[in-house]
This record gives structure tokens, sequence and C-alpha cells, in this order.
């Protein structure tokens, strides 16, 4: 049985996979021990753990110690590539980018052979542009749902409101509204552009993952939700960094 992490900078999600097939799953924080416990029961059954993360080089090592105290199986953290079979990085550094966007990458190209938009929807929202052949045509980083709203409660004096997942894109007539319309009218104008450069770079398909992946998809992104992107990459990848 492998234990496949997703370590992110807000949640961690995991995965107990056996020979292909889902034995149990979880989101949890990787500050808080308890998502540990839901492993409890299948921790001696665990052959091996393969990790994504793009937590800070502390975090990671605590990870690890947790991970030791759950499991003796061996531990693989994976990371960014320049390739793999026929996926191409743009990266020039590719060491500077964040293994979760290569791992959902790689399995939006194994699920695809034609051009493919991956967009991620976590913390920060990322969007990877793949073309048919494979080649990474490069993406985009940008502040995502929660990071805008703290931004706009911290380093604004005077902006009052309650934050809600309304999805109005109507000008507001009120704190609450201008800001919670606006954030939605930023989204929608960014779920614009994805289409366009879709468009004119020809792409096929678009996979959306992440926490707010639904919120997108609301706003009109039209995209496949994968939920489990990222783990489904690197399930992939590990089992072939392991196969003789
Ligand atoms: N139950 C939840 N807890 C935290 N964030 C959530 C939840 N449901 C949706 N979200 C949204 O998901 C985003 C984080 O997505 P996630 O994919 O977990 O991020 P990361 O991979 O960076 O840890 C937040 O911006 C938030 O808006
Ligand atoms: C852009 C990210 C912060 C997204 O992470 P997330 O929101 O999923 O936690 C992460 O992929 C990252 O730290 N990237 C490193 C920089 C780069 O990809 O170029
Ligand atoms: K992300």
């Amino acid at each position: 049985m492998k234990l496949l992490v997703d370590a992110g900078n807000s949640r961690l999600k995991w995965r107990l996979d056996d020979q292909g097939r889902v034995v149990s799953k979880g989101i949890g924080a990787l500050d808080e021990p308890e998502w540990l416990a839901g492993l409890g029961p299948f921790a001696d059954k665990i052959s091996g753990v393969a990790v994504s993360t793009v937590a800070s080089e502390g975090r990671r090592l605590d990870l690890a110690s947790q991970l030791a105290r759950l499991t003796s199986a061996p531990v693989r953290f994976h990371w960014a590539e320049p390739q793999r079979s026929g996926l191409v990085n743009g990266y020039t550094d590719c060491q500077k980018m964040g293994a979760d966007r290569w791992h959902a990458m790689y399995a939006a190209w194994r699920r695809s052979d034609q051009g493919v938009a991956v967009v991620d929807a976590g913390s920060a929202v990322t969007v990877d542009y793949v073309s048919a052949g494979g080649q990474h045509l490069g993406g985009f980083i940008l502040p995502g749902l929660q990071m805008m709203v703290r931004s706009l409660r911290t380093d604004a004096a005077r902006i009052g409101f309650d934050p809600s997942q309304a999805l109005d894109t109507t000008p507001g007539l009120s704190t609450t509204q201008c800001v919670n319309h606006g954030l939605a009218w930023l989204t929608a104008a960014m779920v614009g552009r994805i289409h366009d450069d879709v468009k004119r770079a020809g792409l096929r398909q678009v996979l959306v993952t992440g926490g707010d992946a639904d919120r997108l998809v609301g706003l009109g992104l039209n995209a496949v939700v994968a939920r489990e992107l990222v783990l489904d990459g690197l399930a992939l990848i590990d089992e072939e960094d392991q196969r003789p």
C-alpha cells in the first residue's frame, strides 16, 4: 500500500493507493498532526510514501518526522523535473518550479494526448499550458482567493467586509459587495484570459484542481474538475521510478 501526500501552503491532501485502487483518503493541515490519525489503522501496511510539497524546508522536515513516526517505510520526495515521458518543462531552472505544478501537469499530460491547460486554484492560483507535443508553454502564478481576502483585510484600514463565496460580478453597493463582487469579477476576468490563451494556443482541454476549483467553474471556466490531479501525477511518477 502506498501513501501519497500533497502538502500545499494551506492544506495537506493524502491518499492511500493499493495497486491502482484508492483505499482511503483525507485532507488535513501540515501543522496539525491530527491528519495522521486517519492513517493509524493502515500504518503497518504502508510500503512506501511519496510526497509532493511546496511547503518551506522547515515544514517539509516537520512532515518528514511526522511520517517517520507513522511508518518506517521509505519516504520519497518528488520535485519538478526537466522532462518525463515526453512532457518537457519550459522553465530554464526547473528546480524553481513548484512540485505541485509539475505533478498536476504530468497527470494532465498522461491522461490526454492533446494540448491541455492546467489550473490549480489553491493558496495561489497557477495556470500552465502544455502543447499537444508535450511542451510546457509557460504559465502564470496569481494570488488565490484567501490570499486576496487577507491582503484586503490587513493592508487597508477602512475596508470592513464579510467575505462570501458569492459569484456575483455586478458592481457592488456596499463595501462587502464591492469586495466580494470584485473578487468574483477579477476571477471571471482571469477565466476569460485563460479561454483566450487556450484558443490561441489550440489547446483542447482545461483541467482544474485545488480547493477553489468549483468556484472557477462557477465563474465560467470551461474545464473538467480533477480534484486529485497532483496526487494522480505523483502516483504515476513514483510508480515509474520504483519500476526495476
Ligand atoms: N475547507 C476548506 N479549508 C480551507 N480552504 C478551503 C476549503 N474549502 C475551499 N477552500 C479554498 O481552497 C483554497 C486552498 O486550496 P488548496 O488546494 O487546499 O491549497 P494548497 O494546495 O495551497 O494547500 C483556499 O484559498 C480556499 O479558498
Ligand atoms: C505557486 C505555488 C505557491 C502554488 O502552491 P499552492 O498554492 O498549491 O500551495 C507553488 O507551486 C510554488 O511554491 N511554486 C514555486 C515557484 C514556481 O512554481 O515558479
Ligand atoms: K496552487
